[in-house]
């Protein structure tokens, strides 16, 4: 049996950290989307033996049991009570380590394949519930579409589709770790983003008050220790974006057009400054199988 599907990176839209949890995990509150930038992953049963391989065109990813789709697939195994060989081959075009969700995104995209490929009419809640065992952002993934995200990761409230948008995506020539960031969270004071007005945004489809309200908690942090992201951000606005602002723990920084030739020009001018930039739109497809 062999399945390819897409798992898309994500962007937050809106991220806040109302407070960290005495056990020293977050508690969000994120407004988060798909886009069409994604990996591609082919699973294939196998006879031969009862392991989980995970091959990659990336040398930055690990193919052991430290790979997120291989978590999933054994956090899976363990839920439905079987287990048999699996093959992961992942095809990796979303930049790894960015705050895109790339790995989060591939292990979710490795819940949806096996609870179709075996037929165990799993819930999306209850794939959310393995994913979250494997890292916070894996219950959004399993969705991959327009949400509001909650709780440690777990809570996912599915929104509207967001009104035409298209977003350009340019990622600095830096490391960031997240781990070392989201610690920073329980001793720094940060700005609260405005969660409720960008989710009237979208419920009213008003571009220009999504626009107005994207915002990022922890941006503060990342660019305290990495100016260049501050420097993108400007270029994207200076180059014809309406907002720009942070995915995630960083380093991406994106820009938001309302019109796609407004997007290309936002895109060949960050290029010439970036070598890592992007231009997609939200992803339409709640959870794509090629
Ligand atoms: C910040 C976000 C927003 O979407 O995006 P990314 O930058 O990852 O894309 C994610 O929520 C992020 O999710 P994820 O990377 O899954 O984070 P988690 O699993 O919660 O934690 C990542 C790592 O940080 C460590 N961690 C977490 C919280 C904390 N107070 N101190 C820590 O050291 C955890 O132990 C874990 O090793
Ligand atoms: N399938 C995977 N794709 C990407 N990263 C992975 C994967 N499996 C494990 N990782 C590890 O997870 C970490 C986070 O990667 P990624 O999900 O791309 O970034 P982010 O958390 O910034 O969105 C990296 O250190 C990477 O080595």
């Amino acid at each position: 049996m062999k399945r390819i599907v897409r798992a898309p990176a994500k962007l937050n839209l809106g991220l806040d950290a109302p407070f960290v949890h005495p056990d020293g995990s977050i508690e969000w509150r994120m407004v988060m989307t798909s886009i069409g930038l994604s990996d591609h992953i082919q699973i294939e049963t196998k006879s031969s033996h009862s392991a989980i391989r995970i091959f990659s065109d990336s040398s930055f990813l690990p193919n052991d049991r430290r790979n997120l789709a291989y978590q999933a697939a054994r956090l899976f195994f363990d839920k439905v009570g079987f287990k048999v060989g699996l093959e992961i081959s992942i095809e990796k075009n979303i930049p790894v380590a960015a705050g895109l969700g790339g790995g989060s995104s591939d292990a979710a995209a490795v819940l949806r394949a096996l609870n179709e490929m075996f037929e165990t009419g799993l819930s999306f809640e209850e794939l959310a519930q393995i994913g979250v065992q494997v890292d916070s952002d894996v219950p959004y993934c399993v969705y991959s579409r327009t949400a509001l995200v909650s709780g440690r990761g777990e809570i996912v409230t599915p929104l509207t589709k967001l009104p035409k948008m298209w977003f350009v995506l340019a990622k600095p020539h830096v490391s960031v770790s997240t781990p070392k960031i989201l610690k920073q969270l329980a001793t720094t004071s940060v700005s609260h983003p405005p969660i409720d007005e960008l989710l009237a945004g979208i419920e009213n489809q008003d571009y220009d008050r999504i626009v107005a309200n994207i915002g990022n908690s922890l941006e503060e942090i990342t660019t305290a220790g990495h100016p260049q992201i501050k420097t993108l951000k400007s270029r994207l606005i200076e180059y014809g974006a309406d907002g720009s602002q942070m995915s995630g723990s960083g380093p991406t920084v994106f820009g938001i057009c309302r019109t796609e030739s407004r997007a290309r020009r936002v895109y060949n001018s960050i290029s010439g400054f970036c070598n890592e930039a992007y231009i997609s739109q939200p992803e339409c497809d709640s959870h794509p199988v090629i």
